[in-house]
């Protein structure tokens, strides 16, 4: 496919999204519609429909519309394309700019500017302060490909080595001591030994700093209440902990014992109703369900689907989920509170909301992950009985 024609596709199914359809699944129905496109294609569309959900809102300024075509013009301005060079309606290029489209000159408003919903442009302000152009410009962009070493298996230096003789060049990077930043051919990692005999696994690096900052200590029983695809679960047990991941949504687990069995390490799975089998905990770690805002490069649908009402009942989903775990920890335990959010509310606005109804608690350290770290923004924050 020629470049403008892979813009055309980008167009098609930035369509669809804009009709109701979930990113993921629009980029899916059209690969099987156009069984012809190649895997080079696929990724290079997939990139300027993700480029597009980041910058939705200073895209559709740009273009003066809220349609694919006027997207990806609004992207190509924004980018400092020339958008007459890819929309030459050759071949399968998209149609020519008519005059209108090309005489559009748009001034955006600061919120336009950072791709930030006008009603979360307080609330992040509120959070971040100073850093609020810069978290948001951060949020514009792709985010760096992390992987986690299975250090049971491996170390850091071993399996760099191992990853460049397959091409792919991997550096230490300094949030997490098992942490390696993808510089070179992130696409072949899913395929490359390393990945596949259980050396590495795909992982933003604020999460491994995450589980790195909970200490956890061989043969402790820790429970991952919120575990979700369990990666964090993975990067616990490889620390030795004896895990338990369970997730209010257990079809969510189901591929964490193969993962489990690639990385040599084991984790029993539980379901709501089996729980209580279990017994306590001497850390129970919530992973909390929110807003996403601090991962918004890799899923930025969520900026766009968040809205006052959604953001409301997050925060009543986070307040029941840390109110269930005082009676999973066992005497002398700790709870360890994270979201991959940067918003206060979500963070320690719950754990304040959280000790003033359990006086029988206390905060130990919390820790706040930026963006401008390098991995995604996270909150963790470690509570513990007096
Ligand atoms: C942020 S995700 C977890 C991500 C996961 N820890 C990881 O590292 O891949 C939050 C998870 O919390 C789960 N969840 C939501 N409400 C819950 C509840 N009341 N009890 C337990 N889990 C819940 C969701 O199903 C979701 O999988």
């Amino acid at each position: 496919m020629t470049p403008s024609a892979r813009v055309a596709a980008a167009i098609e199914i930035l369509d669809d999204y804009l009709s109701g359809t979930p990113a993921e699944q629009a980029l899916t129905g059209w690969a099987r519609r156009h069984r012809f496109a190649g895997s080079k294609d696929r990724a290079a569309i997939r990139d300027h429909v993700f480029d597009a959900l980041r910058r939705l809102r200073s895209a559709a300024g740009l273009g003066a519309g809220k349609t694919g075509r006027a997207i990806m013009i609004g992207l190509m301005r924004g980018q400092g394309v020339d958008p007459d060079t890819l929309f030459t309606g050759e071949g399968h290029a998209p149609a020519p700019l008519t005059d209108q489209e090309r005489s559009l000159t748009a001034t955006l408003s600061r919120a336009e500017r950072l791709d930030c919903p006008d009603w979360l442009l307080p609330q992040v302000e509120d959070s971040l302060g100073p850093e609020t152009e810069a978290v948001l410009e951060a949020l514009r962009h792709r985010a760096p490909v992390f992987l986690r070493v299975n250090t049971t298996r491996t170390t850091r230096e071993e399996v760099q080595r191992t990853l460049a003789q397959e091409g792919i060049v991997a550096q230490p990077h300094p949030l997490a001591s098992t942490a390696l930043e993808v510089l070179e051919n992130p696409r072949k990692i899913s395929g490359s030994q390393a990945f596949l005999q259980g050396l590495v696994e795909l992982q933003d690096a604020a999460s491994q700093a995450v589980v790195e900052s909970l200490q956890v200590k061989p043969g402790q029983r820790v429970l991952d209440y919120c575990a979700g695809g369990g990666g964090k679960a993975l990067a616990l047990a490889s620390l030795g902990a004896e895990v338990v991941a369970h997730d209010i949504a257990p079809a969510r687990m189901k591929d964490l014992p193969a993962r489990a069995e690639r990385a040599g390490c084991k984790i029993d799975i539980s379901t709501p109703d089996t729980l209580r089998d279990f017994g306590s905990f001497d850390l129970v770690f919530a992973d909390a369900p929110c807003s996403g805002s601090g991962s918004w490069r890799r899923a930025p649908q969520g900026k766009w689907l968040l809205t006052p009402d959604r953001f409301a009942t997050l925060l009543e989903t986070q307040r029941m989920v840390l109110s269930q775990l005082p009676a999973l920890t066992s005497s002398g335990g700790a709870i360890a509170y994270a979201t991959c959010s940067v918003l206060q509310p979500e963070n320690r606005g719950q754990v304040d909301w959280f000790l003033t109804h359990h006086a029988d608690f206390t905060m130990v350290c919390e820790r706040q992950f930026s963006p401008l770290d390098g991995g995604d923004g996270f909150y963790i924050a470690r509570l513990e009985g007096k």
